[in-house]
């Protein structure tokens, strides 16, 4: 049994007066342990797949399935890392990660609460401002906090919509190198789905890429990623089988009926 599954859905969102297919016939499946990106042109359903597997839509046909039980709300054995910091402003880092934890655990006592939260906060390198509020933090901090926050709660399964969307190529870059770390070194091996815009962070992190295409949002084309790891970012980007494989990647990617509508350029 897989730990997702995910066999011939589609999703229609109904308007007042008509109904848009945002996905058409997906079927894939995702191992335990497996780290997963999604890639593909803006509007082809990558989010809308994201809300099913958190639990907060539901397929018009077919049936999404985790540890074999079909997905019928949102579970706390699944944590979510959205692009936009979802940190409470009025709570501290530390209180933001234990608020967490409480989550999933409710009788733990409050020391060991924080003791865990700490822990995890030191994990992404954020001990120091553990005290400080959202607002008193970068937006890459407050991006730590998230991914401290959605690790303390110990989920199988995370589930990350363009968490690095909204900071900057350096920190990008430096986040990205913290998820590999934690998540290479991890224990107990998260099952992580992970939807990008950016090729490059696809292939550093995954060992799949399921690329997509819109209108209607479909599979385009499943990449097995097989570049050994643990990875490290210089070695890989320098190597000749790297450029081989993005080449080719970016080719599919792009390789793509687009059209020009007001000025933007729109996949079809
Ligand atoms: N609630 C909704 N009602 C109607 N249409 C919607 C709704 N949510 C999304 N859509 C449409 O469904 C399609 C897929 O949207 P979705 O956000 O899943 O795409 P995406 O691939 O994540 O896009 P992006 O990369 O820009 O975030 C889009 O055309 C969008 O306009």
């Amino acid at each position: 049994m897989s730990k997702i599954e995910i066999n011939n859905v589609s999703l229609d969102y109904f308007g007042k007066k008509d109904t848009f297919t945002a996905l058409k016939d997906i079927s894939f499946a995702i191992e335990e342990g497996e780290f997963v990106s999604i890639i593909g042109a803006s509007g082809c359903g990558k989010s809308t797949l994201l809300s099913i597997l958190e639990g907060l839509n539901s397929p018009t046909e077919g049936i999404a399935r985790i540890d074999g039980s079909e997905i019928t709300g949102t579970g706390l054995e699944r944590a979510v890392v959205f692009q936009h910091y979802s940190l409470f402003p009025w709570m501290t880092a530390l209180k933001n990660v234990a608020y967490g934890v409480r989550q999933v655990n409710r009788k733990l006592p409050k020391k060991k609460l924080f003791e865990i939260a700490d822990e995890y906060l030191s994990k992404v390198g954020l001990s120091k401002f553990k005290q400080k509020y959202p607002a008193q933090l970068s937006g890459g901090m407050q991006q730590r906090v998230a991914i401290a926050r959605a690790l303390a709660m110990s989920p199988s399964i995370l589930l990350m919509d363009e968490p690095f969307g909204a900071v900057d190529a350096k920190n990008r870059v430096i986040l990205q190198e913290l998820l590999l770390q934690l998540w290479e070194k991890g224990e107990d091996k998260k099952t992580v789905v992970f939807v990008t815009h950016d090729i490059d962070e696809a292939i550093l992190l995954s060992d799949r890429i399921i690329m997509m295409a819109a209108n209607p949002g479909r599979i385009k084309k499943e990449i097995q990623i097989n570049f050994p790891r643990p990875r490290n970012r210089e070695a890989l980007v320098q190597s000749k089988e790297y450029a081989n494989f993005r080449k080719e990647l970016m080719s599919s990617f792009f390789n793509e009926k687009s059209e020009k509508i007001h000025g933007a350029e729109v996949a079809l």
